[in-house]
């Protein structure tokens, strides 16, 4: 039996007359890593405030490791990390002073070393918090937020301010807890981020879930895309599952099959000797579901119109 760890059943969450969250349900397995990923004002913090017992519900259930986050915040904050957008520190006190003082608070919390080797800033102990640059500021959050070995994580935008290096080393770190049996819940606008960590997405817009499931699954919702240039005049083959549009001497075909879409067009085009210039094939994105998703219109809209309905 799947062992649910973070359950949300029809959760609305309203500011005075304007609903942020509505009506939105989840369930998140132990171990699992799940991204929310949304337009700005999407309600992700929402949610996850909702989660950490930060904010109540209007409605709906929310339950995390079976409690209420708010009813038992007592019981359910020590089984928690929480790395929250603006982490509220003291800038005048140095890096250990300030882990020193979150261990102070915290149930059997991983020594200082430990943890400030773990996000790679053993070496800045005695520098003070003000000091320290926005990304290396981020990785102090996520220290203190692992501090007590928590069994749900929730990151909220973990990695903005991060220069590649550092976002890379906190991947690194949260694939380890969740190794370790930790369940991850995250809010990121780096739709790399999402494709590489996540087990499961969300993509929210206006309060509500619109596309969710593993990112290759949500991703296969779109076409592939191969395109390459060509002059206007010369004649284009048709390929048995995609859909042609022409800008210029730009062509893009939008494949349900990629392989043999691509293997069909190779074959014509050295058949008749023409060279294919700056030729590209890929898969859809994330990325590309998430503009989708968020431009709020149909594909055809988006791209330019297929030659067909010309
Ligand atoms: N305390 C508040 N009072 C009133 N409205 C709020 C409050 N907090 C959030 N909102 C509104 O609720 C909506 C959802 O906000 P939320 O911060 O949850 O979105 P988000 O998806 O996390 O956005 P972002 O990606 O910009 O962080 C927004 O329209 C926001 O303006």
């Amino acid at each position: 039996m799947d062992d649910v760890v973070i359950e949300v059943d029809g959760l609305r969450r309203s500011y005075g007359e304007f609903e942020a969250v509505r009506g939105i349900s989840l369930r998140i397995r132990r171990g699992e890593l799940f991204a929310l990923l949304g337009t700005n004002g999407a309600g992700k913090t929402t949610t996850i405030e909702v989660l950490e017992g930060l904010q109540p519900a209007t409605s709906g259930r929310v339950r995390v490791l079976g409690l209420d986050p708010v009813r038992d915040r007592n019981s359910v904050r020590p089984r928690t990390g929480v790395m929250l957008q603006h982490g509220g520190f003291t800038g005048a006190l140095t890096v250990r002073e300030t882990v020193e003082i979150w261990r102070s608070l915290t149930v059997r919390p991983q020594t200082t070393a430990e943890v400030l080797d773990l996000v790679d800033l053993g070496d800045r102990m005695n520098v003070a918090v003000e000091q320290l640059s926005g990304g290396e500021g981020r990785r102090l959050e996520l220290a203190l937020a692992v501090l007590g070995r928590p069994e749900v994580l929730f990151l909220d935008e973990p990695t903005t301010g991060m220069d590649p290096a550092s976002r890379r080393r906190t991947w690194d770190v949260v694939r380890e807890l969740q190794k370790g049996g930790t369940t991850v819940l995250l809010t990121t606008h780096y739709l790399e981020e999402a494709e590489v960590l996540a087990d499961r997405v969300a993509i929210m817009r206006g309060g509500s879930i619109v596309a969710t499931g593993a990112p290759e699954d949500v991703v296969r919702t779109l076409p592939a895309r191969i395109s390459f240039r060509l002059p206007a005049t010369d004649a284009l083959p048709d390929l048995p599952h995609a859909a042609r549009m022409v800008d210029g001497d730009r062509v893009t075909y939008e494949s349900r099959q990629l392989q043999s879409d691509l293997t069909r067009l190779l074959e014509w085009a050295n058949a008749a000797d023409i060279r294919l210039a700056s030729l590209s094939a890929r898969p859809a994105t994330l990325e590309d579901v998430f503009l989708d998703i968020a431009a709020d219109h149909d594909l055809t809209d988006q791209h330019a119109e297929p030659e067909a309905a010309r």
